[in-house]
Parts: structure tokens; sequence; C-alpha cells
């Protein structure tokens, strides 16, 4: 279990001041008390909360840290998607949109922004029926939403035009990636992940057909 620290999420995020580490602990804090009405994670992950998902998703904000408008699909209790928005209070004109389709967890994703006045706005509706509700995203985000050729399909809107993806993905990524490729051509880079030993951050670029 790694406990909160302020140097471990410089290691995971890059520079963050001190005042958005500590508003990260207590959305942390926030974060375990409505878990305790609305399922929001794995029981098995909530000893270790703030590795586990704080940090495995601040990890993007060093991939892209310069990117500003960014999307989270499928966000579920705020990761990747709500822990960026912390993060872009720092970089001047940065947004992210969190597309969610389950009311609780869109509820709690809006309670959080409306606590901590985030850069962020929630989008409760299923991701294709989002297309025209995101505006233009340079990045793309989605963490244990579906697998690799299903993830292309949801956000093909974006990245065939100019949008990046960063999605987070386990061990059997290069299945996915070769499946991916009987649909899909594009460009990636492999990032491991700094959580988890097994796990990579996929960076794909220039989504065109096969
Ligand atoms: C397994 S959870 C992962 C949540 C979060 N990304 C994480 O890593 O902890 C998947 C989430 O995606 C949402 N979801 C699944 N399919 C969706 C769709 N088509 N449109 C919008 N949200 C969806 C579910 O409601 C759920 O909250």
């Amino acid at each position: 279990m790694s406990a909160a620290s302020w140097t471990s999420l410089q290691e995971a995020a890059g520079p963050v001041s001190r005042e958005t580490f500590e508003c990260l602990v207590a959305f942390e804090q926030l974060f375990l008390k409505w878990n305790r009405s609305i399922n929001l994670a794995a029981p098995s992950t909530l000893d270790d909360v703030w590795g586990r998902h704080i940090l495995d998703s601040a990890q993007l904000a060093r991939i892209a840290p310069d990117a500003k408008r960014w999307v989270d699909l499928g966000s579920g209790g705020g990761f990747p998607g709500l822990v960026l928005a912390f993060l872009l209070v720092e970089r001047d004109g940065a947004s992210i949109d969190l597309v969610e389709s389950n009311r609780k967890k869109a509820s709690f994703l809006q309670a959080v922004i409306g606590q901590f006045g985030l850069p962020a706005r929630v989008v409760a509706r299923r991701i294709d029926d989002s297309y025209a509700f995101v505006s233009a995203p340079e990045i793309v985000t989605a963490r244990a939403l579906a697998a690799l050729p299903a993830l292309l399909d949801l956000s093909a809107p974006w990245l065939t035009k100019g949008s990046r993806a960063l999605f987070h993905k386990g061990r059997d990524y290069r299945v996915e990636v070769e499946e991916s490729t009987h649909r899909w051509a594009f460009d990636l880079v492999e990032h491991p992940s700094m959580t988890d030993a097994h796990g990579v951050i996929l960076e794909l670029a220039d989504l065109r057909t096969a």
C-alpha cells in the first residue's frame, strides 16, 4: 500500500503544486466516503486508492504535459478523468469532459467537480451518444472500459480527426493490439506503467481504417 505523498505524486505526474496534492488527498477521503453508498471501485483495491487509482491516473499528465483539451470515456469513480481534472487546474485554459452513463457515478463526478471547482464537465450519456457534446479533444483516455478493438470503434470519431489516445492496458495488451489491426491502422507508443509492473499506457495516434 502506498501512503499519499507529494513526492509520489510528482514522480507520477511531473511538477505539481502542494495545493493540488492536498486537494487530491481530500478527494481520496471523499471517494472512500461516497464508496460506502455507491460502488465506485473494486473492493480489493480500496486499501490503496492512492497507488492503484490516483497515481495510476496521474501518470497520464506526464505523458502529455502540454495537452489542454481532454475527454475521459467511462470515468466511473473518476479514474483517470477526475484525477486529471485536479492536475489540469495548473494548466491555463485546460479542461476535461468526463463521459459516464451511470447516473449515480455521474452525480458523484459532478459533486466533486463542484466542491473543488475543477475545470471539468460531466457528459452523462452513453459514449456513442456523446460525440456532439464533447468539443474536439487533443487526448482521449479510457481505463478498464473495453478491449482495444471496441475502444477504437468508440473513440474513432475523435481519433480519426487528429486526437491522440492514452489507454491504460493490462498484461494482455499485445493480443488486443493484434486484434485491432484487422480493422484499424495507427501509430503506437507503449509506455510502461509506473504503477503496474505488467501494465502499459498505449499512446495511439493517426487512427485510420486498415
Ligand atoms: C469498469 S468501470 C471503470 C471506471 C474507471 N474508468 C476506472 O478505471 O476505475 C467502467 C465504467 O464505464 C461506464 N461505461 C461503460 N460503458 C459505457 C458507455 N457505453 N458509455 C458511457 N459509460 C460507459 C460504466 O458505467 C462504468 O462506470
